[in-house]
């Protein structure tokens, strides 16, 4: 592919096939990008605006972005921190511009160890062998706690390396545990966290490129914000406004609507920024409220 720094098309790569893939598109077709996408082919044309998708694999997408090759690009922060300490490490250009956490792809990088092993701390690993995809974070860690450990590079079923003799250890990506339950370890230490991340090359956009992502970061916020935000719709006592008022987490200020057949309960219509739990509703009821509805919210601004 060559790079044409003066196309009017904003290139953005993301992970062809993996936990980051839907997300992903989800989150560009909800600021209104749109895409048909063909399972075969790596490039996809935006059907409405000037954008362009390369789906490659996840560990290709902070390289793409450091060189330049791409203008933005979707991808964890483990894999964006892996490459970077490889690049630095064999001195090609490792900087990115990081726009935006994507709030989806959460998991964290950590040591674990056969559930039989009387761990006591990571200086237990000194002198073991350790499986990894993450060979420089890995490193990096152990350099930094002191601890001197050889690394076994698997780019796969890392945690059955330990059962069949390959390590002593692993450091791999959890997210619910059960992948490490599955095959007898326990996690040990946490060394990373990590969710998606939107990055940008490091290199100025044009102005056509430059406004198009000034166009979506608004878009992006106003998704993010929505997907954390609720629509509450209840009846209320007249004589609860405030109770109610004090239950609802996180609301602004409530819509105070009459109701046509009586004059003792309003409607209350209010945007709030938290989850209602089960319990506020309960809660809502036992003071008298009724009809409680709680809606998602697609798309919100200013
Ligand atoms: N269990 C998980 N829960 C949530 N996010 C995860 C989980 N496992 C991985 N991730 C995140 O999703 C990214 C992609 O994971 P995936 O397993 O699809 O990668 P992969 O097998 O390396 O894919 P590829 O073929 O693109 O190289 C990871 O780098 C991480 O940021
Ligand atoms: O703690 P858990 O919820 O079990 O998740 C952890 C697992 O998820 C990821 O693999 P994934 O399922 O994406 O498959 P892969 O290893 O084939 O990429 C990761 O590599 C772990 O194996
Ligand atoms: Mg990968």
């Amino acid at each position: 592919m060559v790079v044409d720094t003066n196309s009017k098309r904003l290139t953005i790569a993301i992970q062809k096939s993996g936990r980051l893939s839907k997300e992903s598109i989800k989150l560009l077709e909800a600021c209104g990008v749109k895409f048909t996408l063909h399972e075969s082919r790596l490039l996809a044309h935006s059907n409405n605006q000037p954008i362009d998708l390369l789906r490659v694999r996840d560990d290709d997408i902070p390289g793409l972005v450091m060189d330049g090759v791409v203008d933005l690009g979707l991808v964890g922060e483990n894999v964006l921190e892996e490459v970077r300490l490889e690049r630095v490490a064999t001195e090609l250009p490792a900087e990115v511009t990081r726009l935006r956490s994507l709030e989806f792809g959460q998991c964290r990088l950590s040591l674990a160890v056969p559930k039989e092993d009387a761990y006591q701390g990571v200086q237990d690993l000194a002198g073991k062998r350790i499986a990894t995809t993450y060979p420089y974070l890995l490193q990096d860690y152990l350099k930094k706690q002191g601890v001197n450990a050889s690394t076994a590079i698997l780019t796969g079923s890392v945690e059955v390396a330990p059962r069949v003799g390959l390590a002593d250890a692993i450091c791999d990506l959890v997210s619910t545990g059960a992948t490490l339950e599955a095959n007898g370890l326990v996690e040990k230490d946490v060394i990373f966290t990590s969710q998606a991340q939107l990055i940008q090359r490091p290199e100025p956009l044009n102005a056509d490129k430059q406004a198009m992502v000034d166009q979506l970061l608004p878009r992006l916020d106003g998704v993010q914000k929505a997907r954390e935000s609720k629509y509450i719709m209840l009846h209320a006592p007249r004589k609860a406004l405030e109770q109610v008022s004090a239950l609802l987490p996180g609301a602004e200020d409530p819509t105070i609507l009459p109701l046509s057949h009586t004059d003792e309960l309003v409607a209350v219509h209010v945007v709030s920024t938290e989850t209602l739990f089960w319990e506020t509703m309960e809660e809502l009821k036992a003071i008298g409220c009724s009809s409680i509805l709680v809606l998602p919210i697609e798309k919100m601004m200013g």
